[in-house]
């Protein structure tokens, strides 16, 4: 992995660099933090503030190739959350090239934004579009994700910031706020159901219908991450437990008792009117138990 200067300051340095053969990214290094950030995906890789075990949590396995989504970091599912008639799981744009716009490091943090946009991408959804993401690398992370319709007419996207947070092991994890929210269980098809989440050792996939910030409590690391949400309405709660984990290649072997995915989302279809902007994001902040 070869890398040279992008922007350096006082407070920090951003480097590009290339991940397995040919996909380009960002090495973020700050005084709170170190960070990185696929360009391919428009994906955060990593995110590891200082004092802290990195957050996110990154396939060995994960093939840097295109075509095919980076395994781990926040994936972003768009303009579909999920499977959409014969389209496959969660959209494209974890499968574009993205650009990278800006890069301003001060005191308090890294601020990077990136964009993409595109038209007849895929016959499922042809439409003009633009989105942004405005990610910022400090004590703590905040991601933003714009959207524009660039369209006459009214368009519908659901979406996902698919994070995968680094655990002791899942089953020493629990998520208190979502014991007393409805889910529907994607595996059994069950939906408004209510059940306390001890732990979150898979297999396990539930969509929570719940739009306020959630704390990952991981009891043997003694870590709390904490996700506040902004503009989404559900949580995802997903680990594919070992039978899954197994037949995906792009997961290392036991890698599925490192992970638990809090994913942040739109898992239905939400309007974006003709030339507007739309945000999605969340913050994230860690600290001890
Ligand atoms: O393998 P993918 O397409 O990245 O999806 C991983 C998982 O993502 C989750 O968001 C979904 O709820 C799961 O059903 C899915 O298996």
């Amino acid at each position: 992995m070869s890398s040279s200067i992008l922007f350096a300051n006082q407070f920090g340095q951003v480097d590009k660099t290339t991940f397995g053969e040919a996909i380009r990214g960002l090495l973020i290094k700050h005084q709170f933090c170190h960070a990185r950030v696929s360009l391919y995906g428009g994906q955060v890789l990593t995110w590891q503030p200082e004092g802290h075990e990195a957050v996110l949590w990154l396939s060995d396995d994960s093939g840097f190739a295109p075509g095919k989504a980076i395994r781990g970091g926040i994936p972003l599912c768009w303009p579909w959350f999920g499977g959409y008639k014969d389209g496959g799981n969660h959209g494209f744009v974890r499968q574009q090239i993205w650009q990278l716009d800006s890069i301003d490091v001060d005191k308090e943090a890294v601020t990077v934004v990136l964009s993409w946009h595109g038209e007849d991408i895929h016959p499922l959804w042809p439409s003009a579009c633009e989105l942004r993401q405005e990610l910022v690398f400090g004590k703590e992370f905040r991601q933003t994700l714009y959207m524009k319709n660039a369209t006459d007419s009214e368009l519908e996207y659901s979406g996902a910031l698919h994070s995968y947070f680094a655990v002791s092991a899942p089953e020493h994890v629990d998520i208190r706020a979502l014991n007393q929210v409805s889910f529907d269980d994607k595996l059994t098809g069950e939906k408004g159901q209510k059940e306390t989440l001890a732990h979150c050792r898979g297999p396990l996939d539930r969509i929570y219908h719940y739009d306020k910030a959630v704390k990952l409590v991981d009891r043997q690391w003694q870590r709390i991450i904490e996700v506040v949400p902004d503009n989404t309405r559900q949580w995802v709660v997903w680990n594919p437990g070992t039978a899954t984990a197994e037949k995906m290649p792009d997961i290392h072997r036991g890698g599925e008792h490192e992970f638990v995915c809090l994913e942040a989302v739109n898992s239905q279809w939400q309007k974006l009117p003709p030339g507007c902007w739309v945000t999605m994001g969340q913050t994230i902040r860690v600290s001890a138990l």
